[in-house]
């Protein structure tokens, strides 16, 4: 404590007294003056060491101001501790000899010697003294400086864990940020979540209460399904027994549409199983300035014909009235007939190819006579003609004949012969058709590589008679007036199945425009084949008639292309309606007369029974299953 008085007291005092000469001071105060140099010494060493400590890395920091300059001194042991007593001690017994020395004059120099020497040996044990201090000061120093250094050392760790804090903590703090957003957010979520929970559980109440509802509905609707129940039950019974009714009226049905499939085909037959209506044309526009012949409509089946002026009287077969020949046929259908009307009668021919029979019908007459018109018509519906008829009449039976457990199938070809050669109006390919035998026993037969269309609808089927017509016109051009040269066929199968009852009928239903019967003449008819062929084919089909109305072991039928196409619709197992039409012109008058004197004949033959083809359904596609009924 002696010592850090001792540095730390007005040091500007010790050194005002250093530049005062020592000499002019008395003993008392040069000794005051040694312990004031004593405490210079101790004083400036320490104030060096303390102006600067020097920082690793050689900054330098500089000590506060406030701070002393050396802190009390930690009693570091008994050594330093002694050696502070110690000095102190030494120090008052100095001054206490210094105390009683005497004033010595001055002349008396041994008295003055002893006593410098007695001074100079006090300053000498003084001076040891100060060493020891000074030296036990410089250990104490050192330790210090060490401890400084150990400090310094410590500051820069803890500046360095100082900055690693300040990094790890703007790190705490973004998280923290993040947390607080993260926090923020789910508090709005946790918010959103109530509030949707809040409605969800509204939602539920009002279910609860819809549930509670639709219970009650239930179980009211329970009842009624009970009672109900019981209903169906008593219901279901009454079905059972009207099933059961149902199918003996059916079975009725199909005994009584036998029955009337019979009577209709004897109604037919008792029509006459080749019939022959005539269709008288009316004057066109373009022929007002022409005469016509003189024609008169006697009844529904009879008509006298004779020319404007009167003049023929020549009868061939026909009796003849006031100039006028008188021709009978089935039905005689005047100018005025619709095309409705002619398929009137014509439509229980195609009933009976639904049935199961063979039909063919041949519009003849000469060139411009009407048969085009008759049997295709026009695309007006009132005169849509014979043959778009016929399909709308087969799809409105299907329909009927549906209830009755039959189900159809329809298949349609358009074929034309020209020059006795087979052209299939479905695809002009330009292909060769042969006319084959399905089978060595049947009568039925087919053409080779000729298109052959499913129909399922009206439309389907006048689609096809479209493209026939069309590919009819591109061969006209390249022939001319080809059309009238060539016979045009369009042939409907009718497959007919009643899968219950097992049976199946196939009808044939072939739609023919007969080429022109026209007569060419002289040589012209003699030079062209197609003249012979034409003529050749319309013969032969009087001749097969003809044969047939005699009963003829054999008949013609392969003497032309079209009797023997046609072989299975002529004859035994089939109808025939030959529709003539004829030219109202007085200048066409000897080809009307050839063309009634022809028809006539075949008016005449009268085919015998007409038999139906009934087949058992095993397979539908073999003509070994048909047996004649
Ligand atoms: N019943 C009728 N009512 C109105 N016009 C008719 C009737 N019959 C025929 N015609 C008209 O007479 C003309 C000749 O008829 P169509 O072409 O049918 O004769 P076609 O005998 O078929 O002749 P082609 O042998 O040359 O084909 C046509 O213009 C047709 O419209």
């Amino acid at each position: 404590m002696v010592i850090q008085t001792i540095i730390t007291d007005d040091p500007p005092k010790v050194t005002r007294k250093e530049n005062k000469p020592p000499v002019s001071q008395p003993p008392l105060a040069r000794a005051k003056t040694m312990a004031s140099m004593v405490r210079k010494n101790t004083t400036q060493e320490p104030a060096v060491t303390r102006a600067a400590v020097k920082r690793p890395g050689g900054a330098t920091n500089p000590i506060p101001a406030k701070r002393p300059a050396i802190r009390p001194l930690p009693k570091t042991g008994a050594s330093s501790a002694a050696s502070s007593n110690s000095v102190a001690g030494k120090t008052s017994k100095t001054a206490a000899k210094a105390a009683p020395a005497k004033s010595v004059s001055k002349w008396d120099w041994k008295g003055r010697f002893e006593l410098v020497n007695t001074e100079l040996t006090t300053l000498k044990s003084k001076t040891k003294e100060l060493t020891d201090q000074r030296d036990e000061l410089q250990g104490i120093v050192d330790e210090f400086q060490e401890k400084e250094d150990i400090s310094t050392q410590k500051i820069v760790d803890l500046e360095a864990a100082n900055s690693q804090l300040s990094e790890e903590l703007t790190v705490v703090k973004k998280d923290m940020k993040e947390i607080t957003d993260r926090n923020e957010q789910i508090e709005t979520e946790l918010k959103e979540t109530k509030e949707s929970l809040d409605k969800a559980n509204a939602s539920l109440k009002e279910f609860r209460e819809l549930c509670k509802k639709h219970r009650k509905t239930i179980e009211e609707n329970a009842d009624q399904i009970k009672d109900l129940e019981t209903i169906l039950s008593s219901k279901s019974k009454t079905v059972d027994e009207l099933t059961e009714r149902v199918k003996d009226l059916q079975n009725l049905c199909h005994e009584m549409d036998k029955d009337r499939r019979v009577l209709h085909n004897t109604i037919q037959e008792m029509k006459g199983n080749i019939r022959v209506f005539c269709r008288v044309r009316p004057r066109i526009a373009k022929e007002s300035a022409k005469t016509l012949c003189a024609i008169n409509y006697i009844d529904e089946s009879t008509l006298e014909i004779g020319r404007a002026d009167g003049s023929d009287s020549l009868s061939c077969s026909g009796k003849i009235r006031g100039g006028k020949q008188e021709f009978s046929f089935d039905k005689v259908f005047p100018p005025t007939a619709s095309q409705a009307s002619v398929f009137e009668e014509l439509s229980m021919l195609v009933q009976s190819a639904l049935e199961g029979y063979n039909v063919c019908v041949f519009a003849y007459g000469q060139t411009g006579s009407g048969k085009t018109y008759t049997m295709e018509g026009s695309n007006d519906r009132e005169l849509e003609g014979m043959i778009p008829r016929t399909v709308r009449h087969i799809f409105d039976q299907m329909k009927e004949f549906e209830l009755l457990g039959w189900e159809y199938k329809i298949e349609a070809s358009f074929l034309e012969i020209y020059n006795e050669h087979i052209v299939d109006l479905l695809d002009f390919n330009q292909k060769t058709h042969d006319i084959r035998m399905v089978d060595s026993k049947g009568q039925d037969l087919y053409v080779t590589n000729l298109q052959v269309e499913e129909i399922h609808s009206p439309e389907e089927l006048h689609q096809c008679l479209r493209i026939a017509q069309q590919n009819r016109a591109v061969a006209a051009t390249k022939s001319n007036e080809r059309s009238s040269r060539s016979h045009s066929v369009a042939r409907i199968r009718l497959i007919g199945t009643h899968t219950e009852k097992e049976e199946m009928c196939i009808g044939n239903l072939n739609l023919v425009d007969l080429a022109g019967s026209e007569r060419l003449k002289g040589e012209e008819a003699a030079r062209t084949a197609e003249t012979k062929n034409i003529n050749k084919s319309l013969a032969n089909l009087g001749n097969v008639i003809l044969a047939l109305l005699k009963k003829q072991d054999h008949i013609p039928y392969r003497n032309s292309k079209l009797t023997h196409l046609l072989m299975p619709s002529l004859g035994g197992n089939s109808k025939t309606l030959m529709l003539l039409n004829i030219s109202p012109l007085d200048d066409c008058y000897n080809e009307t007369l050839n063309s009634l004197r022809f028809a006539s004949n075949v008016n005449n033959c009268k085919l015998g029974n007409v038999k139906r083809t009934k087949t058992m359904l095993q397979n539908p596609n073999s003509s070994n299953n048909t047996s004649q009924v």
